[in-house]
Protein backbone atom coordinates (compact mmCIF):
# COMPACT_ATOMS: atom_id res chain seq x y z
CA UNK A 1 0.00 0.00 0.00
CA UNK A 2 1.09 3.50 -0.75
CA UNK A 3 2.83 5.34 1.93
CA UNK A 4 0.75 8.30 2.22
CA UNK A 5 -2.43 7.42 3.80
CA UNK A 6 -5.50 9.88 2.90
CA UNK A 7 -7.10 10.60 6.34
CA UNK A 8 -6.68 10.50 10.61
CA UNK A 9 -10.12 9.23 11.07
CA UNK A 10 -9.71 9.67 14.91
CA UNK A 11 -9.07 12.84 14.63
CA UNK A 12 -11.15 13.91 12.27
CA UNK A 13 -7.87 15.98 10.43
CA UNK A 14 -6.77 15.03 6.91
CA UNK A 15 -3.31 13.55 6.26
CA UNK A 16 -0.52 15.70 7.79
CA UNK A 17 -2.79 18.68 8.85
CA UNK A 18 -4.06 20.45 11.93
CA UNK A 19 -7.41 21.74 11.00
CA UNK A 20 -10.61 19.61 11.89
CA UNK A 21 -12.80 19.53 9.05
CA UNK A 22 -15.62 20.24 10.94
CA UNK A 23 -14.27 24.39 11.32
CA UNK A 24 -14.36 23.57 7.35
CA UNK A 25 -17.55 22.23 7.08
CA UNK A 26 -18.89 25.08 9.47
CA UNK A 27 -16.58 27.77 7.37
CA UNK A 28 -17.43 26.86 3.43
CA UNK A 29 -20.51 24.93 3.69
CA UNK A 30 -21.56 21.36 2.00
CA UNK A 31 -21.01 19.90 -0.39
CA UNK A 32 -17.26 20.83 -0.31
CA UNK A 33 -13.97 19.29 -1.16
CA UNK A 34 -11.23 19.43 0.73
CA UNK A 35 -7.60 18.67 0.24
CA UNK A 36 -4.60 18.11 2.03
CA UNK A 37 -1.10 20.12 0.18
CA UNK A 38 1.21 17.47 2.38
CA UNK A 39 -0.16 14.18 1.19
CA UNK A 40 0.09 15.98 -2.56
CA UNK A 41 3.12 16.92 -1.86
CA UNK A 42 4.14 13.48 -0.57
CA UNK A 43 2.75 11.57 -2.93
CA UNK A 44 4.79 13.41 -5.68
CA UNK A 45 8.26 12.97 -3.90
CA UNK A 46 7.09 9.60 -3.53
CA UNK A 47 6.53 9.39 -7.38
CA UNK A 48 9.87 11.44 -8.25
CA UNK A 49 12.35 10.02 -5.70
CA UNK A 50 11.68 6.73 -7.26
CA UNK A 51 13.62 7.20 -10.22
CA UNK A 52 16.81 8.09 -8.16
CA UNK A 53 19.78 9.32 -10.95
CA UNK A 54 17.47 7.95 -13.74
CA UNK A 55 16.31 10.95 -16.42
CA UNK A 56 13.05 11.13 -16.04
CA UNK A 57 9.70 13.23 -16.10
CA UNK A 58 6.55 12.80 -13.95
CA UNK A 59 3.96 13.81 -15.90
CA UNK A 60 0.34 14.77 -13.92
CA UNK A 61 -2.69 13.63 -15.37
CA UNK A 62 -4.41 16.68 -14.77
CA UNK A 63 -7.81 15.36 -15.78
CA UNK A 64 -7.46 13.55 -12.59
CA UNK A 65 -7.66 17.24 -10.70
CA UNK A 66 -7.92 20.08 -12.86
CA UNK A 67 -8.08 23.18 -9.83
CA UNK A 68 -5.41 25.36 -10.55
CA UNK A 69 -3.80 25.49 -7.04
CA UNK A 70 -3.30 21.80 -7.42
CA UNK A 71 -1.37 22.37 -10.91
CA UNK A 72 0.36 25.39 -9.09
CA UNK A 73 1.56 23.21 -6.23
CA UNK A 74 2.38 20.82 -9.09
CA UNK A 75 4.53 22.89 -11.18
CA UNK A 76 6.36 24.25 -7.74
CA UNK A 77 7.63 21.21 -7.12
CA UNK A 78 9.02 20.46 -10.83
CA UNK A 79 6.01 18.20 -12.25
CA UNK A 80 5.35 18.25 -15.71
CA UNK A 81 1.79 17.67 -17.28
CA UNK A 82 -0.34 15.09 -19.12
CA UNK A 83 -3.04 17.42 -21.03
CA UNK A 84 -5.91 16.00 -23.00
CA UNK A 85 -7.36 19.43 -24.41
CA UNK A 86 -6.80 22.66 -25.06
CA UNK A 87 -8.84 23.63 -21.88
CA UNK A 88 -6.32 21.75 -19.94
CA UNK A 89 -3.24 23.02 -21.89
CA UNK A 90 -4.83 26.44 -20.75
CA UNK A 91 -5.20 25.68 -16.94
CA UNK A 92 -1.46 24.51 -16.70
CA UNK A 93 -0.74 27.34 -18.28
CA UNK A 94 -2.13 29.67 -16.01
CA UNK A 95 -1.16 27.74 -13.05
CA UNK A 96 2.46 28.31 -14.41
CA UNK A 97 3.13 24.98 -15.67
CA UNK A 98 6.58 24.29 -17.85
CA UNK A 99 5.05 23.91 -21.54
CA UNK A 100 8.34 21.94 -21.96
CA UNK A 101 7.37 19.26 -19.68
CA UNK A 102 3.84 19.22 -21.44
CA UNK A 103 2.62 16.28 -23.21
CA UNK A 104 -0.62 15.67 -24.99
CA UNK A 105 -2.72 12.66 -25.52
CA UNK A 106 -6.32 12.18 -26.81
CA UNK A 107 -7.83 10.24 -29.56
CA UNK A 108 -9.89 13.17 -30.60
CA UNK A 109 -6.93 16.42 -30.64
CA UNK A 110 -8.99 19.30 -32.64
CA UNK A 111 -6.64 21.69 -34.89
CA UNK A 112 -7.58 24.68 -32.49
CA UNK A 113 -6.05 22.74 -29.33
CA UNK A 114 -2.91 21.28 -32.01
CA UNK A 115 -2.20 25.43 -32.83
CA UNK A 116 -2.63 26.08 -28.92
CA UNK A 117 -0.21 23.59 -28.04
CA UNK A 118 2.43 24.24 -31.03
CA UNK A 119 2.35 28.21 -29.97
CA UNK A 120 3.02 27.14 -26.03
CA UNK A 121 6.25 24.71 -27.09
CA UNK A 122 4.89 21.60 -25.64
CA UNK A 123 7.34 18.79 -25.06
CA UNK A 124 5.50 15.73 -26.99
CA UNK A 125 2.06 15.29 -29.03
CA UNK A 126 1.23 11.21 -27.86
CA UNK A 127 -0.53 11.05 -31.46
CA UNK A 128 -3.34 8.29 -31.41
CA UNK A 129 -4.09 7.39 -35.27
CA UNK A 130 -2.49 7.75 -38.68
CA UNK A 131 -5.47 10.49 -39.12
CA UNK A 132 -4.15 12.79 -36.46
CA UNK A 133 -0.85 12.66 -37.52
CA UNK A 134 -1.66 14.33 -41.25
CA UNK A 135 -3.50 17.25 -39.48
CA UNK A 136 -0.84 17.73 -36.93
CA UNK A 137 1.51 17.65 -39.60
CA UNK A 138 -0.77 20.56 -41.70
CA UNK A 139 -1.21 22.49 -38.56
CA UNK A 140 2.19 22.47 -37.62
CA UNK A 141 3.24 23.51 -41.05
CA UNK A 142 0.50 26.64 -41.13
CA UNK A 143 2.51 27.96 -37.95
CA UNK A 144 6.12 27.28 -39.44
CA UNK A 145 6.97 25.20 -36.61
CA UNK A 146 7.76 20.93 -36.13
CA UNK A 147 5.85 19.09 -33.58
CA UNK A 148 7.27 16.51 -31.83
CA UNK A 149 5.97 13.61 -31.88
CA UNK A 150 5.26 9.65 -29.88
CA UNK A 151 2.53 7.34 -31.25
CA UNK A 152 0.63 5.74 -28.51
CA UNK A 153 0.72 2.12 -28.94
CA UNK A 154 -2.04 0.02 -28.12
CA UNK A 155 0.01 -3.24 -26.80
CA UNK A 156 -3.25 -5.04 -25.96
CA UNK A 157 -2.78 -5.84 -22.29
CA UNK A 158 -5.27 -6.79 -19.80
CA UNK A 159 -5.18 -4.10 -17.32
CA UNK A 160 -8.01 -5.96 -15.17
CA UNK A 161 -9.53 -3.04 -14.18
CA UNK A 162 -13.02 -1.47 -14.80
CA UNK A 163 -13.93 -2.27 -18.19
CA UNK A 164 -14.90 1.78 -19.00
CA UNK A 165 -11.27 2.62 -17.86
CA UNK A 166 -9.30 0.00 -19.49
CA UNK A 167 -7.31 1.43 -22.52
CA UNK A 168 -4.50 -1.08 -23.40
CA UNK A 169 -7.15 -3.38 -25.25
CA UNK A 170 -7.36 -3.78 -28.83
CA UNK A 171 -11.09 -3.57 -28.66
CA UNK A 172 -10.49 -0.26 -27.05
CA UNK A 173 -10.38 3.12 -29.12
CA UNK A 174 -7.20 4.39 -27.72
CA UNK A 175 -3.83 4.24 -29.41
CA UNK A 176 -2.69 2.52 -32.55
CA UNK A 177 -2.57 -1.15 -33.02
CA UNK A 178 0.38 -2.82 -31.70
CA UNK A 179 0.99 -4.51 -35.46
CA UNK A 180 1.32 -1.45 -36.98
CA UNK A 181 3.52 0.76 -35.10
CA UNK A 182 6.18 0.30 -37.33
CA UNK A 183 4.47 1.05 -40.13
CA UNK A 184 3.00 4.04 -39.14
CA UNK A 185 6.12 5.38 -37.28
CA UNK A 186 7.49 4.82 -41.40
CA UNK A 187 4.57 7.30 -41.93
CA UNK A 188 5.58 10.20 -39.42
CA UNK A 189 8.67 9.82 -40.21
CA UNK A 190 7.22 11.20 -43.83
CA UNK A 191 5.66 14.00 -43.17
CA UNK A 192 7.79 17.54 -42.94
CA UNK A 193 6.45 18.71 -40.09
CA UNK A 194 7.31 16.33 -37.98
CA UNK A 195 9.85 14.98 -35.40
CA UNK A 196 9.43 11.92 -34.08
CA UNK A 197 10.35 11.76 -30.79
CA UNK A 198 9.39 9.40 -28.44
CA UNK A 199 6.53 5.89 -27.75
CA UNK A 200 3.74 6.16 -25.36
CA UNK A 201 1.49 3.55 -24.41
CA UNK A 202 -1.17 4.09 -21.30
CA UNK A 203 -2.85 1.03 -20.49
CA UNK A 204 -5.55 2.00 -18.02
CA UNK A 205 -6.42 3.41 -14.65
CA UNK A 206 -7.03 2.22 -11.35
CA UNK A 207 -4.96 -0.71 -11.92
CA UNK A 208 -3.87 -2.52 -8.22
CA UNK A 209 -1.09 -5.16 -9.26
CA UNK A 210 2.02 -4.64 -11.05
CA UNK A 211 2.04 -7.19 -13.46
CA UNK A 212 0.30 -5.64 -16.26
CA UNK A 213 2.53 -2.99 -16.26
CA UNK A 214 5.19 -5.01 -16.72
CA UNK A 215 3.75 -6.95 -19.27
CA UNK A 216 3.22 -3.24 -21.06
CA UNK A 217 6.61 -2.15 -20.80
CA UNK A 218 8.09 -5.37 -22.41
CA UNK A 219 6.14 -5.06 -25.08
CA UNK A 220 7.19 -1.76 -25.37
CA UNK A 221 10.78 -2.62 -25.33
CA UNK A 222 10.47 -4.76 -27.69
CA UNK A 223 8.98 -2.19 -29.98
CA UNK A 224 11.52 0.12 -28.91
CA UNK A 225 14.46 -2.35 -29.97
CA UNK A 226 12.77 -2.87 -33.34
CA UNK A 227 12.20 0.81 -34.05
CA UNK A 228 16.23 1.48 -33.70
CA UNK A 229 16.69 -1.10 -35.68
CA UNK A 230 15.20 0.38 -38.21
CA UNK A 231 16.91 3.55 -37.67
CA UNK A 232 14.51 5.70 -35.97
CA UNK A 233 15.75 7.84 -33.30
CA UNK A 234 13.46 7.25 -29.67
CA UNK A 235 14.54 9.86 -27.18
CA UNK A 236 11.88 9.50 -24.49
CA UNK A 237 9.91 6.46 -23.39
CA UNK A 238 5.62 7.69 -21.75
CA UNK A 239 4.76 4.53 -19.83
CA UNK A 240 1.19 6.16 -18.87
CA UNK A 241 -0.55 6.27 -15.54
CA UNK A 242 -2.79 4.07 -13.79
CA UNK A 243 -1.51 2.87 -10.51
CA UNK A 244 -4.17 2.59 -8.35
CA UNK A 245 -5.18 3.63 -4.78
CA UNK A 246 -6.99 2.01 -2.24
CA UNK A 247 -10.54 2.57 -1.58
CA UNK A 248 -11.73 -0.26 -0.07
CA UNK A 249 -9.71 -3.70 0.06
CA UNK A 250 -7.19 -3.15 -2.72
CA UNK A 251 -3.37 -3.32 -2.09
CA UNK A 252 -1.75 -1.53 -4.57
CA UNK A 253 2.09 -1.37 -4.98
CA UNK A 254 3.47 1.76 -3.45
CA UNK A 255 4.60 4.39 -5.99
CA UNK A 256 8.11 3.72 -5.27
CA UNK A 257 7.90 0.23 -5.77
CA UNK A 258 5.83 0.33 -9.05
CA UNK A 259 8.48 2.74 -10.42
CA UNK A 260 10.91 0.63 -9.44
CA UNK A 261 9.19 -2.49 -11.89
CA UNK A 262 8.95 0.20 -14.71
CA UNK A 263 12.54 0.89 -14.42
CA UNK A 264 13.44 -2.36 -13.92
CA UNK A 265 11.32 -4.17 -17.41
CA UNK A 266 12.95 -1.32 -19.46
CA UNK A 267 16.34 -1.96 -18.73
CA UNK A 268 19.20 0.43 -18.62
CA UNK A 269 18.39 1.87 -21.39
CA UNK A 270 19.44 6.29 -22.50
CA UNK A 271 15.91 7.01 -23.05
CA UNK A 272 14.34 9.78 -20.49
CA UNK A 273 11.35 7.70 -18.54
CA UNK A 274 8.00 10.00 -18.42
CA UNK A 275 5.09 8.97 -16.42
CA UNK A 276 1.49 10.03 -15.98
CA UNK A 277 0.21 9.38 -12.88
CA UNK A 278 -3.29 11.24 -12.12
CA UNK A 279 -5.18 9.05 -9.51
CA UNK A 280 -2.24 7.91 -7.43
CA UNK A 281 -0.89 11.73 -7.20
CA UNK A 282 -4.33 13.11 -5.46
CA UNK A 283 -6.68 10.67 -4.93
CA UNK A 284 -6.06 10.11 -1.40
CA UNK A 285 -4.89 13.39 -0.80
CA UNK A 286 -9.03 14.63 -0.91
CA UNK A 287 -11.97 14.02 1.06
CA UNK A 288 -15.60 15.38 -0.17
CA UNK A 289 -17.55 17.01 3.04
CA UNK A 290 -21.00 16.68 2.99
CA UNK A 291 -24.02 17.05 5.61
CA UNK A 292 -27.09 14.49 6.21
CA UNK A 293 -29.97 16.39 5.38
CA UNK A 294 -32.61 14.16 6.36
CA UNK A 295 -32.73 10.31 7.57
CA UNK A 296 -35.68 8.31 5.59
CA UNK A 297 -37.13 5.37 6.90
CA UNK A 298 -39.34 2.90 5.01
CA UNK A 299 -40.29 -0.35 5.91
CA UNK A 300 -37.47 -1.71 3.52
CA UNK A 301 -35.00 0.21 3.67
CA UNK A 302 -33.23 3.14 5.62
CA UNK A 303 -32.01 6.19 3.82
CA UNK A 304 -29.17 8.95 4.62
CA UNK A 305 -29.76 11.85 2.39
CA UNK A 306 -26.71 13.94 1.97
CA UNK A 307 -26.20 17.02 0.37
CA UNK A 308 -23.53 15.85 -1.97
CA UNK A 309 -24.79 13.99 -5.21
CA UNK A 310 -23.86 12.71 -7.92
CA UNK A 311 -23.28 15.35 -9.56
CA UNK A 312 -20.62 16.05 -7.23
CA UNK A 313 -18.85 12.63 -6.83
CA UNK A 314 -20.05 10.41 -9.99
CA UNK A 315 -17.66 7.90 -9.80
CA UNK A 316 -20.55 5.34 -7.59
CA UNK A 317 -23.27 6.11 -10.00
CA UNK A 318 -20.58 5.09 -13.07
CA UNK A 319 -18.53 2.58 -12.08
CA UNK A 320 -20.38 1.00 -8.96
CA UNK A 321 -17.11 2.64 -7.65
CA UNK A 322 -16.70 2.40 -3.81
CA UNK A 323 -15.83 5.51 -1.50
CA UNK A 324 -15.36 4.86 2.42
CA UNK A 325 -17.90 7.25 3.80
CA UNK A 326 -17.22 8.17 7.35
CA UNK A 327 -18.54 10.38 9.83
CA UNK A 328 -16.32 13.49 11.21
CA UNK A 329 -19.32 14.51 13.65
CA UNK A 330 -21.62 12.55 14.58
CA UNK A 331 -24.50 13.19 17.28
CA UNK A 332 -25.41 9.76 18.32
CA UNK A 333 -28.10 8.11 16.32
CA UNK A 334 -28.82 4.46 16.40
CA UNK A 335 -26.41 2.63 13.90
CA UNK A 336 -28.58 1.04 11.30
CA UNK A 337 -27.16 -0.37 7.50
CA UNK A 338 -27.66 3.02 5.50
CA UNK A 339 -27.96 3.65 1.80
CA UNK A 340 -26.31 7.15 1.49
CA UNK A 341 -27.74 9.26 -1.14
CA UNK A 342 -27.84 12.66 -2.65
CA UNK A 343 -30.75 14.76 -3.22
CA UNK A 344 -30.69 14.17 -7.49
CA UNK A 345 -33.83 12.88 -9.09
CA UNK A 346 -32.00 9.31 -10.43
CA UNK A 347 -32.38 5.77 -8.80
CA UNK A 348 -28.55 6.03 -8.98
CA UNK A 349 -27.47 9.42 -7.26
CA UNK A 350 -25.78 7.15 -4.51
CA UNK A 351 -22.55 8.01 -2.97
CA UNK A 352 -22.72 4.37 -1.03
CA UNK A 353 -24.86 1.01 -0.30
CA UNK A 354 -25.39 -0.66 2.57
CA UNK A 355 -23.05 1.56 5.32
CA UNK A 356 -23.31 0.48 8.50
CA UNK A 357 -23.50 4.05 10.39
CA UNK A 358 -24.68 5.54 13.62
CA UNK A 359 -26.43 8.79 12.38
CA UNK A 360 -28.66 11.94 12.73
CA UNK A 361 -29.61 14.32 10.63
CA UNK A 362 -27.23 17.60 10.60
CA UNK A 363 -24.00 15.16 10.86
CA UNK A 364 -20.80 15.74 8.80
CA UNK A 365 -19.57 12.76 6.85
CA UNK A 366 -16.41 12.69 4.59
CA UNK A 367 -16.36 10.62 1.79
CA UNK A 368 -12.86 9.31 1.29
CA UNK A 369 -10.14 9.07 -1.47
CA UNK A 370 -12.21 11.85 -3.66
CA UNK A 371 -9.41 14.03 -4.78
CA UNK A 372 -9.20 12.34 -8.06
CA UNK A 373 -12.09 12.13 -10.72
CA UNK A 374 -14.39 13.96 -7.96
CA UNK A 375 -14.68 17.37 -8.97
CA UNK A 376 -13.46 17.08 -12.21
CA UNK A 377 -15.66 14.79 -13.26
CA UNK A 378 -18.48 16.85 -11.26
CA UNK A 379 -21.53 18.63 -13.39
CA UNK A 380 -24.64 20.96 -12.66
CA UNK A 381 -27.49 18.07 -13.36
CA UNK A 382 -30.41 18.94 -11.96
CA UNK A 383 -29.06 22.84 -11.39
CA UNK A 384 -26.82 22.24 -8.80
CA UNK A 385 -23.86 24.38 -8.16
CA UNK A 386 -20.55 23.29 -8.09
CA UNK A 387 -19.02 22.65 -4.43
CA UNK A 388 -16.52 24.62 -3.19
CA UNK A 389 -12.63 23.33 -3.40
CA UNK A 390 -10.61 24.09 0.06
CA UNK A 391 -6.59 23.10 0.60
CA UNK A 392 -5.60 22.31 3.86
CA UNK A 393 -1.87 23.62 4.61
CA UNK A 394 -0.90 23.18 7.95
CA UNK A 395 -3.03 25.57 10.35
CA UNK A 396 -4.23 27.15 7.04
CA UNK A 397 -7.39 26.80 4.99
CA UNK A 398 -7.00 28.12 1.43
CA UNK A 399 -10.76 28.56 -0.07
CA UNK A 400 -9.12 27.09 -3.78
CA UNK A 401 -12.49 26.98 -5.70
CA UNK A 402 -15.37 29.05 -4.59
CA UNK A 403 -18.82 27.22 -4.14
CA UNK A 404 -20.51 28.21 -7.70
CA UNK A 405 -23.30 30.62 -7.64
CA UNK A 406 -26.79 30.05 -9.32
CA UNK A 407 -25.85 33.32 -11.11
CA UNK A 408 -22.74 32.06 -12.20
CA UNK A 409 -24.79 28.58 -13.32
CA UNK A 410 -27.05 30.59 -15.35
CA UNK A 411 -24.78 32.89 -17.12
CA UNK A 412 -24.41 32.65 -20.50
CA UNK A 413 -27.90 30.95 -21.60
CA UNK A 414 -30.03 32.62 -23.60
CA UNK A 415 -33.78 32.82 -24.27
CA UNK A 416 -35.23 33.00 -28.23
CA UNK A 417 -36.41 37.09 -28.89
C1 LIG B 1 -3.38 9.00 -21.41
C2 LIG B 1 -3.62 8.93 -19.95
N1 LIG B 1 -2.60 9.19 -19.13
C3 LIG B 1 -2.74 9.16 -17.79
C4 LIG B 1 -3.95 8.85 -17.22
C5 LIG B 1 -4.03 8.88 -15.73
O1 LIG B 1 -4.49 7.75 -15.20
P1 LIG B 1 -4.52 7.54 -13.62
O2 LIG B 1 -5.32 8.62 -13.04
O3 LIG B 1 -5.14 6.22 -13.50
O4 LIG B 1 -3.09 7.55 -13.17
C6 LIG B 1 -5.04 8.54 -18.04
C7 LIG B 1 -6.34 8.09 -17.47
O5 LIG B 1 -6.55 6.87 -17.44
C8 LIG B 1 -4.87 8.60 -19.43
O6 LIG B 1 -5.90 8.37 -20.25
N1 LIG C 1 -12.69 8.70 -14.36
C1 LIG C 1 -12.12 7.42 -14.00
C2 LIG C 1 -10.72 7.28 -14.47
C3 LIG C 1 -10.57 7.56 -15.91
C4 LIG C 1 -9.17 7.63 -16.29
C5 LIG C 1 -8.98 8.49 -17.46
N2 LIG C 1 -8.49 7.80 -18.62
C6 LIG C 1 -12.32 7.15 -12.54
O1 LIG C 1 -12.89 7.92 -11.86
O2 LIG C 1 -11.94 6.15 -12.04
Amino acid sequence: MSGFPSFDYRNGRLYGESVQLDRIAREFGTPCYVYSRAALVAAYREFDAAFGGRDHLVCYAVKANSNLAILNLLARLGSGFDIVSGGELQRVLKAGGDPQKVVFSGVGKQPDEMRAALAAGIFCFNVESEAELAVLDRVAGELNKIAPVSLRVNPDVDAKTHPYISTGLKENKFGVPFEEAEKLYASAREFANLRISGLDCHIGSQLTKLGPFVEACGKILGLLIRLETLGFTIDHLDLGGGLGIRYLGENPPAAKDYVTALCAAIGPRNQRILIEPGRALVGNAGVLLTRVEYLKHTPHRDFAIVDAAMNDLMRPALYDAYHEILPVIANGGDEKIYQIVGPVCETGDFLGHDRKLALSQGDLLAIMSAGAYGMSMSSNYNTRPRAAEVMVDGDHVHLIRQRESLEQLLAGEKMLP
